[in-house]
């Protein structure tokens, strides 16, 4: 056996999201999100679950944090729930809010634990949909209003500033195919929708520069590798159209303050009726510090004519592993992403923000949780990001999906993400998982034995 090991100050650290742990829905002041609205609405989530509760994190904080030293995190990322500040999107602040972040920073920082925060996760301000949500342009304005809020509350003991996560899912999952919230089912709001988030990403990089602060911003996006099944022409340009509208309809206009041509062409008057105002594209490429990078999977496609998806039809290969999201096991996709991503985009520095793997977990007769599966996923894709981290790419850190078992959108708990099982049958008590103590082992030797 051989160790491989990481740069000296390399970051590892785990993820979650505000609406999918933290439950306490009507808490303390905390408004309505559409992610309440939603899950609450019948026939939106598996078994009818809502993140009323969620993993009761809001109130078990101070234990999750003691999970997290047990680990040995570096760092955590985390998301703050916008309607837990402002309850209406807007106006009045919820100190309440602020306070329960501000305990929880406090208790990171007591544990050497080095806190990123996602502003957005997609848990909007029900008051703000009510006024048309992230199709409405005027959603940037209270954004950043938002943002400027956290900045000036948490500048001081905040590392890092996440804008947005996943700003593809926000709008063509929320307001294209309809299966998120708010669940608007229009190509042309989705398009609208994409382009107001990356304007508000501009605006809140911006404001942060404004006010000086020492920290660093940057945006997480959901990036894949896509591959063509053959090399043939058609293939081949399916495979490029299925890159461009997944990866390139947000890293064109961050780094390079464009669209992608070949989609904007596939687009065509849906592009053309796009509110796109002159100064937009070169505030969406204000100078970021880092990308975030949320890899999971590979696309692996043909061209088909008859499609109804870009001309594109998706391939799943036999002989590949899936997880229990079905989605295929393939960790030389994020080896040629970062590539590519060094290659074609940025040289900045690159942090993957998420990755892991969803599996059917289940506590053991003697008590534990014996994931071998997600140890497997998570060492394979690590040995892919060692592989390009020695070919030069400028990656800084990893955080693995999820901290814990959690509300998995659209599939409610029915998903099990986490490397800390929740026994959402007998009081959301958490146990650590076999992942968790071999991430320990990890983290503790930065070294990754192969
Ligand atoms: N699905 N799935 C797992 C995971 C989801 O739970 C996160 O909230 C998203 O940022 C991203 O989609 C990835």
């Amino acid at each position: 056996m051989s160790r491989l090991y990481f740069p000296k100050d390399f970051i590892w650290g785990s993820a979650t999201a505000a609406y999918q742990i933290e439950g306490a829905y009507q808490e303390d002041g905390k408004g309505e999100s559409i992610w309440d609205r939603f899950s609450h609405t019948p026939g939106k989530v598996a078994n009818g679950d809502t993140g009323d509760v969620a993993c009761d994190h809001y109130h078990r904080y101070k234990e999750d944090v003691e999970l997290m030293k047990e680990i040995g995190l570096d760092s955590y990322r985390f998301s703050i729930s916008w309607p837990r500040i402002l309850p209406k999107g807007k106006g009045e602040i919820n100190q309440q809010g602020l306070d329960f972040y501000r305990g929880l920073i406090n208790e990171l920082l007591k544990a050497g634990i080095k806190p990123v925060v996602t502003l957005y996760h997609w848990d909007l301000p029900q008051a703000l949909q009510e006024e048309g949500g992230w199709a409405n342009r005027e959603i940037v304005k209270h954004f950043v209003n938002y943002a400027e809020i956290l900045f000036n509350e948490f500048g001081d003991v905040v590392s890092q500033w996440i804008t947005h996560n996943e700003p593809f899912v926000v709008a063509f999952n929320g307001h294209g195919s309809g299966d998120h919230a708010p669940g608007i089912k229009d190509q042309q709001v989705a398009l609208q929708v994409a382009h107001n988030l990356l304007l508000s990403h501009g605006l809140a990089v911006k404001k942060f520069r404004e006010l000086k602060l020492d920290n660093e911003i940057g945006i997480t996006l959901n990036l894949i590798s896509s591959y063509p099944i053959s090399d043939n022409v058609e293939d081949n340009k399916a495979a490029k159209r299925m890159e461009d509208y997944i990866n390139g309809w947000f890293l064109e206009p961050l780094f390079k303050g464009r669209y992608p041509e070949r989609i904007v062409e596939f687009y065509g008057e849906k592009f053309n009726n796009l509110d796109i105002r002159e100064d937009d594209m070169g505030l969406i490429k204000e100078e970021i510090d880092f990308l975030g990078i949320n890899y999971y999977s590979r696309s692996l496609v043909r061209y088909n004519k008859d499609s109804k998806f870009l001309g594109i039809e998706g391939v799943k290969p036999q002989d590949s592993q899936y997880t229990a999201m079905d989605w295929e096991i393939y960790p030389k996709g994020l080896y040629d992403l970062l590539i590519k991503l060094n290659q074609e985009y940025t040289q900045k520095p690159l942090y993957i923000t998420e990755n892991g793997a969803a599996f059917d977990d289940k506590i053991s007769e003697g008590g534990g949780v014996h994931d071998q599966d997600r140890i497997d996923y998570l060492k394979a894709h690590f040995q892919s990001a060692y592989k390009a981290i020695q070919e030069g790419v400028a990656l800084k850190g990893y955080y693995v999906w999820s901290l814990m078992d959690n509300f998995e959108w659209a599939y409610g708990y029915s998903k099990r993400f986490g490397i800390t099982y929740i026994d959402y049958e007998n009081n959301q008590r958490r146990i650590l998982k076999d992942s968790a103590y071999w991430y320990k082992n990890i983290i503790v030797n930065n070294s990754l034995e192969v």
